[in-house]
């Protein structure tokens, strides 16, 4: 039998008494590992050595785990100066509480990101508060990461979630490795004891062999596909910004332009354009990021501040009352990040960014826009919005309907639900939700409707204009299947996803 010389090696090296590892099969041949196993795999193809396989998961702690195996984890940190600063007892502000705990950086992100899912207690309008029979003594993170550092880990079903939890807050690694044994086979040994040749193969073809003609005649080695090889990591774009991308050739495909402005904008081009009342509970609820420094803008359009303050104070015709509640040029002049990115919508509208618009018209913008909410699985402090409109005569709730079934169609999703909503500024108003694609959840993804006279009149439009604000965050969870917001991006982003990740359409 002929065979080629490193067949011929790892078969001499192999025994038939018991399987030896391919790690042990290259040192005695003196042969890389990935040749060995390559090897191995044609000899078992001849039916001459058997390949077993066996998959072994270690668990590593990454750096950070280690860190916090040592000190503790940072919401454990955040708990203990909560309950310090008597949060127990009643709110506390949430500066004086990170202050008192030492956390710094991204410690910060980091502990208020999993207070409120531990039940240490809770986050809200910039105050904390604590739960007092929280433990963290049986936090079962805490424990398990300890355990781990102490290397006193055994693969127990019940710590299986905890590790999965912190395998996704990055203080750990289950690495899985592949050992395959290599062992003769009968007629493997037959084979050896009648005597194997060597033949020469060649592993690339070389401008020698081509030029003398050798080529024709030698025996090239087989490829193996499946050898291991080293993972090779390569930069890729992020999922949102694939995504983004994305929602931005579909818009211009369906005829839109873009739209852009300023991320800190002022509360006239956020809200007051949008008949929202002064004291609607959203303009201070809705937890403002507001500007210290400078706390308002310079200009505004004079006539539109007196056309946008009249019909506040008066309404527009006989059917509408406008809002009897004060109105202040000031307060609309102050500075905050823009809560949604509608405030381009006014912009454009206005006629202040291009001039005036002419129906018809579609203008989108993929933009960021900035709350203070409480972070949870579908909750970041900033997002992306999808903003959008159309601008033309004699528009209905079904060309918003339609519009909508024709953009989420690109993406694969065609179950789109629609939920009668309100907002100041449009009428009728709807909620749009999508179904998760693996827990079947319905989610919350965008938010539209038919701006209403009063908003429109001041802007100086005269003809209808349908409108919607979409979320590109909980889009980018239906096509990748993200569970969690924060594992797309953030302090908590899964790395591992997001190379892996897939963005379908
Ligand atoms: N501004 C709304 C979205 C929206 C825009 C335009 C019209 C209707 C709704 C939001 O942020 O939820």
């Amino acid at each position: 039998m002929q065979l080629p010389e490193s067949q011929v090696a790892v078969l001499e090296a192999a025994s038939a008494d018991e399987a030896t590892s391919i790690d042990a099969l290259a040192e005695a041949t003196d042969l890389p590992p990935e040749t060995v196993t390559g090897a191995a795999f044609e000899l078992e193809e001849e039916g001459l050595v058997e390949v077993s396989e066996r998959v072994d998961e270690t668990i590593e702690l990454t750096d950070e785990g280690h860190e916090y195996a040592t000190d503790g984890l940072p919401e454990v940190a955040l708990y203990e100066a909560a309950l310090e600063a008597g949060a127990d007892e009643e709110p506390v502000s949430m500066g004086q509480v990170i202050g008192q705990s030492g956390l710094e950086g991204d410690a910060v992100d980091i502990a208020l990101s999993n207070y409120a899912r531990k039940g240490y207690g809770s986050i809200d309008s910039g105050e904390i508060t604590a739960d007092p029979d929280a433990e963290p003594t049986a936090d079962a993170e805490a424990n398990a990461l300890e355990a781990l550092a102490d290397g006193a880990v055994g693969t127990d079903d019940d710590l299986e979630e905890v590790i999965d939890q912190l395998e996704r807050r990055g203080l750990l690694e289950v690495v899985e490795t592949t050992t395959r044994d290599v062992a003769l086979t009968d007629e493997g040994v037959t084979e050896l004891m009648g005597g194997i040749e060597t033949t020469e193969t060649v592993g690339a073809v070389t401008p020698d062999l081509l030029t003398s003609g050798e080529w024709e005649t030698v025996e090239f080695a087989d490829y193996n596909v499946e050898a291991d090889a080293e993972d090779v990591e390569s930069g890729t774009v992020h999922v949102l910004r694939q995504m983004s991308e994305r929602v931005k050739d579909v818009l211009v495909g369906m005829g839109f332009q873009e739209m852009d402005g300023p991320h800190v904008d002022a509360d006239f081009w956020i809200n007051d354009c949008l008949f929202m009342p002064q004291d609607h509970p959203a303009r201070t609820h809705w937890d403002r990021f507001a500007m210290e420094e400078p706390s308002h803008i310079d200009e505004l359009p004079d006539q539109l501040v007196a056309d946008v303050e009249r019909v506040h104070r008066e309404g527009l015709g006989e059917d509408s009352e406008g809002y009897h509640s004060p109105w202040d040029e000031e307060f609309a002049r102050a500075l905050a990040l823009r809560g949604h990115t509608t405030s381009l919508s006014t912009r454009y509208l206005s006629g202040e960014e291009i001039g005036e618009i002419e129906p018809p018209a579609r203008f989108f913008s993929v933009e960021k826009a900035y709350r203070n909410d409480t972070l949870d699985a579908t909750h970041l402090l900033e997002f992306y919005q999808i903003e959008g409109w159309v601008m033309a005569e004699d528009l209905s709730v079904r060309d918003l309907m339609g519009t909508f079934e024709e953009f989420y169609a690109q993406f694969g999703i065609e179950d789109i639900q629609f939920k009668p909503h309100y907002n100041p500024y449009t009428e009728p108003s709807f909620e749009l939700f999508g179904t998760h694609p693996t827990t079947g959840e319905l989610i919350e993804i965008g938010n539209s409707g038919i701006f209403r006279e009063e908003m429109l009149e001041p802007l100086g439009v005269d003809c209808d204009v349908m409108a919607w604000g979409l979320a590109l965050e909980r889009l980018a969870m239906l096509t990748t299947g993200a569970e969690d917001i924060r594992d797309l991006h953030g302090t908590l982003a899964d790395l591992e996803f997001l190379r892996n990740a897939e963005v379908t359409y």
